[in-house]
């Protein structure tokens, strides 16, 4: 429920040091903080807890508008080693409403404390972001990668599984001075269609993201919506993404994942839903297939809708595979590696809005760590899957994040 108060805000400060600001607050007092952009808005949002336990809650969030306010960490897989998140909105600042900040009765009752830590705060341009205490996961070179698609296609013609999305992690250094807000910043600049993203949480470590993936929305108007989203070619020079042509292998892997979500529905016996797609949609530098789903929920007598099809979608098979657990099985024992938070998912509920949810599926993230950044990408595999393919199309994903962490050329420096 947003039980959250307005209250007026104006400090003698810009704004961006005033965001940077709050999130000192947090890590400085070892608190988790959550950043977020939403797909075409011009300026992010802040959400801060301030009792750390209250955010460990094991189960996915419910989406209805008298469920807590605050903002979902989920992982691929939960485990003691990745907790599902729940941070609750103490905090909340909107940076196109800067005047003000909302916040809980129990913020409210601590704000004289509050607004002293924070004019106190120390200048300090490097914040204490919260480091997972997880060994970094192992990474895959091209040959071993290569021979967990064969095995994923092998898995396949066997009949285990009819779809596996296999994926890797890789291990890159932190360009000199790299700041994780100005990444954010530059993250929201390159992708303005995409969620963009920055969670910091004791125990959690900190992600940071740029996903085109909706899991599960609940918009203004009372319309849930999800998506399916797999097929992948890269964006080249001049290529319109109305005229894409794509392989039967795109096809059916999409298909797949369609097909999945219309059995989510079945399963519910819903059967008023608006189904739009595949159409080709550009997410950084590649293009996707995508099918939009719908269902109006003022037109169905269907209240936790939202939250039952959340629980049902987690993980679709644009992550997991088909059938779902054959697929994590596959991947349990062969990937070789913790996915952690990638193809989890994250995003506000009933922040700031009652009733109002967009949770996004953490893809094109990177997991931030002392001197270095772990990227993740995935590819979903089919009978007809190349290996050799399926790494270039890892490599292509992991541009999307990849992009900020070069180090700035001499010229620009
Ligand atoms: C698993 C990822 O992407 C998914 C979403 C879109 C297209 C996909 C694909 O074509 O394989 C994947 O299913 C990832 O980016 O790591």
């Amino acid at each position: 429920m947003s039980s959250l108060q307005r209250i007026a805000w104006k400090p003698e400060l810009p704004v961006g040091e005033r965001l940077r600001r709050l999130v000192a607050l947090a890590l400085t007092s070892g608190r988790p903080v959550a950043l977020w952009r939403l797909p075409g808005a011009e300026q992010p949002r802040l959400c801060l807890s301030l009792k750390v336990d209250s955010a460990y809650i094991g189960l996915p969030p419910a989406l209805e508008p008298t469920a807590p306010a605050g903002f979902a960490f989920f992982p691929f897989r939960d485990s003691d080693h990745n907790p599902p998140l729940f941070l609750p909105a103490d905090l909340f600042f909107d940076l196109a409403k800067p005047e003000e900040i909302q916040v809980s009765a129990a913020a409210a009752a601590r704000l004289p404390e509050l607004r002293q830590r924070f004019a106190t705060l120390p200048e300090t341009t490097e914040l204490p972001w919260h480091l997972s205490r997880q060994p970094a996961p192992a990474t895959a070179s091209q040959a071993e990668y290569e021979a967990l698609v064969a095995a994923g296609v092998a898995a396949i013609e066997a009949g285990t599984v009819q779809k596996v999305v296999s994926s890797r992690a890789v291990r890159r250094p932190l360009p000199a001075g790299f700041d994780a807000l100005a990444a954010f910043a530059e993250l929201q600049e390159r992708y303005p269609n995409a969620f963009v993203s920055l969670v910091s949480a004791p125990g959690v470590g900190t992600w940071l993201g740029a996903t085109p993936e909706v899991l599960a929305e609940i918009d203004e108007d009372q319309v849930f919506r999800t998506m399916a989203l797999a097929g992948t070619q890269p964006l080249l020079p001049g290529m319109k993404p109305a005229t894409a042509k794509w392989a039967h292998k795109d096809l059916e892997e999409h298909a797949m994942v369609a097909r999945y979500i219309v059995n989510c529905f079945k399963q519910l016996r819903l059967r008023e839903y608006d189904e739009r797609g595949p159409r080709t949609v550009a997410a950084g530098q590649m293009l996707h297939l995508r099918t939009d789903f719908a269902v109006y929920l003022t037109q169905v007598p269907f209240p936790t809708l939202g939250t039952d099809m959340l629980r049902l979608l987690h993980p679709t098979p644009a992550v997991g595979g088909v059938p779902k657990q054959p697929a994590l099985e596959f991947l349990r024992r062969h990937e070789g590696y913790d996915r952690a938070y990638y193809a989890g998912f994250l995003g506000p509920v009933n922040l700031p809005d009652a009733g109002v949810a967009r949770l996004y599926v953490n893809l094109r993230c990177l997991q931030l760590r002392a001197q270095e950044a772990i990227l993740y990408a995935g590819t979903g595999l089919t009978s007809d899957s190349d290996p050799a393919r399926e790494w270039q199309e890892t490599e292509l994903k992991l541009r999307t994040v990849g992009a900020i962490l070069q180090e700035p050329s001499p010229a620009s420096a």
